[in-house]
C-alpha cells in the first residue's frame, strides 16, 4: 500500500464525517442557506490566500528546480482558478468591498491556516504536502460524489463542477505522487509526523464546514482579533 493510500485509510472516518456534514449535503441538494455559503466564501477566500502562500513556501523548500517551478505554478493556480471562482461567487452573492475590508477570519479559519504555516516553518517539503493534501484531495472526492447532484442554485452547481473537474483531478494526482515519492526517501519518524499533519488538516477540513454551518465567531467578538490582523497586515 502506498503512503498516500495508508493516510487516506487512516483519515477515512474523518472524511466520511465531511461527506455527511450538513453543509456539504446542503450544497448537493441545494438546501444550504445562501447566508451560510456567503460566510463560507469570505472565510475561504482568506483560507486560499494563505494556502497559496504555503504552496509558495513549498516551492522555496523544494530541493530541485522542477519541483520549485511546479509548486510555484500550484500557488499561482490557486490564485487564478480558485480565488477567481470566489471573485465570481462574491459578485453573485453581493459581497461588497466594505465587507471584505472589515472581514475577520473566524477561529477555525485562523487555526487551520496557522497549522499550515507551522508545517511550512518547521518542516520539509513532505510536511508541507502532507498538510495541504487533504485540501486538494478531500475537495476532489466531494466534487466527484456530488457530480450527480443537480441543486437548483446555480452557485452550488458551479462549485460542484469546479471541484469535480478534470483540471482539479490532475492537480490532486500530482501532489499525491509527490507525497509518495518523498515518503519513500524519508525516515519513519518523518512519515509519522507527515501522517499527523495530514490527519490534523483532515480534522480542520471537517471543522471548516462546521464553522460555516454555525457562522462561527470569536468568543469575545472580532475586535479582540483586530490588532492581530492589523499587525501582520493580513487581508482576505
Ligand atoms: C478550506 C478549504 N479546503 C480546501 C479547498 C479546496 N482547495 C478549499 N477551497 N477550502
Amino acid at each position: 500500500m502506498s503512503f498516500s493510500q495508508y493516510l487516506r485509510k487512516e483519515a477515512d472516518a474523518i472524511w466520511e464525517a465531511s461527506f455527511n456534514h450538513p453543509f456539504v449535503k446542503g450544497i448537493g441538494d441545494g438546501t444550504l442557506s445562501l447566508e451560510n455559503f456567503r460566510y463560507y466564501v469570505l472565510q475561504d477566500a482568506y483560507y486560499l490566500t494563505h494556502f497559496s502562500r504555503v504552496q509558495a513556501l513549498g516551492a522555496a523548500k523544494a530541493t530541485d528546480l522542477a519541483t520549485t517551478a511546479s509548486m510555484a505554478a500550484h500557488a499561482q493556480g490557486t490564485n487564478e482558478a480558485e480565488l477567481s471562482l470566489h471573485e465570481n461567487f462574491s459578485k453573485r452573492l453581493g459581497i461588497t468591498d466594505e465587507e471584505r475590508q472589515n472581514f475577520k477570519p473566524a477561529p477555525t479559519a485562523y487555526a487551520y491556516t496557522s497549522h499550515m504555516y507551522r508545517a511550512a516553518q518547521f518542516g520539509h517539503l513532505g510536511d508541507i504536502i502532507a498538510a495541504i493534501l487533504p485540501c486538494y484531495w478531500l475537495y476532489y472526492e466531494i466534487g466527484e460524489r456530488l457530480q450527480e447532484c443537480s441543486p437548483e442554485e446555480s452557485i452550488y452547481k458551479d462549485w460542484i463542477a469546479a471541484y469535480g473537474g478534470e483540471w482539479f483531478r490532475e492537480l490532486v494526482e500530482e501532489q499525491i505522487q509527490r507525497l509518495d515519492d518523498i515518503a519513500e526517501t524519508v525516515t519513519e519518524s518523518d512519515r509519522q509526523r507527515m501522517k499527523e499533519l495530514f490527519i490534523t488538516s483532515s480534522i480542520y477540513e471537517l471543522q471548516f464546514w462546521e464553522m460555516a454551518h454555525t457562522l462561527e465567531e470569536w468568543p469575545f467578538g472580532n475586535e479582540v482579533f483586530q490588532t492581530v490582523t492589523a499587525e501582520v497586515g493580513e487581508k482576505a
